[in-house]
C-alpha cells in the first residue's frame, strides 16, 4: 500500500505506538535498563517480577530486569528480581524455559502451577452454568483464563515482596491487541514498548541470548486444543509483514488491512476501562 492516505495512516499508528524511525540494539538496551532502574528506585519498591515463558520477548525482558537490579544495587538500593515459572501443568518446551532462565541468571526463580487454578476457575463457570458454543471456544477462553492466572500469581509476588509486575507487550503484540486483557496485557512496567518483533529479537542477540531462543517461533501457546499454535497463524499476518508496517515500509494490501482492522477492533485493550 503506497497511496498517501494508507502511508499517513501507518505513521500515526506507529506514532501512537512509540516505535522510533531509527534503531540501536546497544542504545535500546541502555535506556530500557535505565527506564527498569529509575523506576525501581524512585518508587522505593524492592523488586521486579516477571514470568518466564521461554519465549524471545520474556527472555529478552528478563535479561533486561536482572541488569537492573544489578545497577540499583550498584548504586546502594535494595533490588532483587523474581522470575516466575508459570507452567500450565508439564510445558512442552520447558527445556526452552530453562535455557531461558540460565541466560537470565535471576536473583530468585519460583515456580508456580497455573493449571489448578485455571481449571477450577472454568469448573466453576461451568458449574455455574455457563455455557460455550463448542469445544474450541470454550478452550479458546480457558486460555485467556491461563493468562490471567498468570497475572494473579506474579501480583502475588510483587504484593509479597515489594515488586513491581513487569509486561512484555511490544509495539508488534500491542497493534494487533495479541494478548489477554489484564491477563498477560496487565502489568506495571512494559519495557519493551515501542518495539517491532524484529527489534526485540536484535535486542536479545545483543544481550547474548541463545541463537535458538532469539529464533524461537513465537506461541502463546494458551490451547490445550492447539498446543504451541504460531502466533502468525492465528494472527493470520506474519510479525515480517506487522513488522514493516510499524517500520514505515510497504506491505501489500491483504496485510495492510489485516493489521488496520486489528488495530481498530482492539482499540479497548490499549486503553483505561471506559468510562462515561
Ligand atoms: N469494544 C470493546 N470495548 C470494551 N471492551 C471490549 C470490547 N470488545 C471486547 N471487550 C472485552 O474484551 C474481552 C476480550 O479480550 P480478551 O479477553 O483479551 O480476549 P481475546 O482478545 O478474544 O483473546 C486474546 C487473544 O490474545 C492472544 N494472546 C493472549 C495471551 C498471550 C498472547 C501471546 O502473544 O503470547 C496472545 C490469544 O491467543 C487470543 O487470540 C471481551 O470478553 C470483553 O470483555
Ligand atoms: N508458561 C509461561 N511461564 C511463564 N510466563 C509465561 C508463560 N506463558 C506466558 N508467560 C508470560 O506471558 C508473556 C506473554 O507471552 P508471549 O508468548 O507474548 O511472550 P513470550 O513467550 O515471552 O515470547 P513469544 O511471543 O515470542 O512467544 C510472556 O512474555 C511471559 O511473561
Ligand atoms: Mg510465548
Amino acid at each position: 500500500m503506497s497511496e498517501p492516505a494508507s502511508i499517513a495512516l501507518q505513521q500515526e499508528i506507529a506514532r501512537e505506538l512509540q516505535v522510533a524511525e531509527t534503531f540501536d540494539a546497544e542504545q535500546e538496551i541502555e535506556r530500557r535498563v535505565a527506564f527498569l532502574t529509575g523506576h525501581l528506585t524512585s518508587t522505593g519498591l524492592r523488586s521486579l517480577v516477571l514470568g518466564i515463558s521461554g519465549g524471545v520477548d520474556s527472555t529478552t525482558a528478563g535479561r533486561l530486569c536482572q541488569l537492573a537490579v544489578e545497577r540499583a544495587r550498584a548504586a546502594g538500593h535494595e533490588a532483587r528480581f523474581h522470575a516466575m515459572r508459570l507452567p500450565y501443568g508439564v510445558q512442552a518446551d520447558e527445556r526452552d524455559a530453562q535455557l531461558a532462565l540460565s541466560f537470565i541468571r535471576a536473583d530468585h526463580v519460583l515456580t508456580v502451577d497455573v493449571k489448578p487454578a485455571s481449571d477450577a476457575a472454568l469448573e466453576a463457570a461451568l458449574a455455574a452454568g455457563v455455557s460455550f458454543r463448542d469445544a474450541g471456544h470454550q478452550d479458546f477462553v480457558h486460555g485467556n483464563i491461563k493468562a490471567r492466572q498468570r497475572m494473579i500469581a506474579q501480583y502475588a509476588v510483587a504484593g509479597a515482596h515489594g515488586g513491581l509486575v513487569v509486561g512484555t507487550d511490544h509495539a508488534a503484540e500491542a497493534v494487533s491487541g495479541f494478548f489477554t486483557k489484564f491477563g498477560d496485557g496487565a502489568a506495571d512496567l512494559v519495557p519493551l514498548t515501542g518495539l517491532t518483533k524484529r527489534r526485540v529479537r536484535a535486542v536479545a542477540a545483543a544481550l547474548g541470548a541463545p541463537a535458538e531462543l532469539v529464533w524461537k517461533t513465537p506461541t502463546a501457546d494458551l490451547e490445550s486444543l492447539d498446543p504451541g499454535k504460531a502466533d502468525e497463524d492465528a494472527l493470520g499476518v506474519t510479525y515480517d509483514d506487522i513488522d514493516d508496517f510499524l517500520e514505515g515500509k510497504p506491505v501489500d494490501e491483504r496485510a495492510f488491512r489485516t493489521i488496520v482492522d486489528r488495530y481498530r477492533l482492539t482499540d479497548h485493550k490499549r486503553r483505561l476501562p471506559i468510562a462515561p
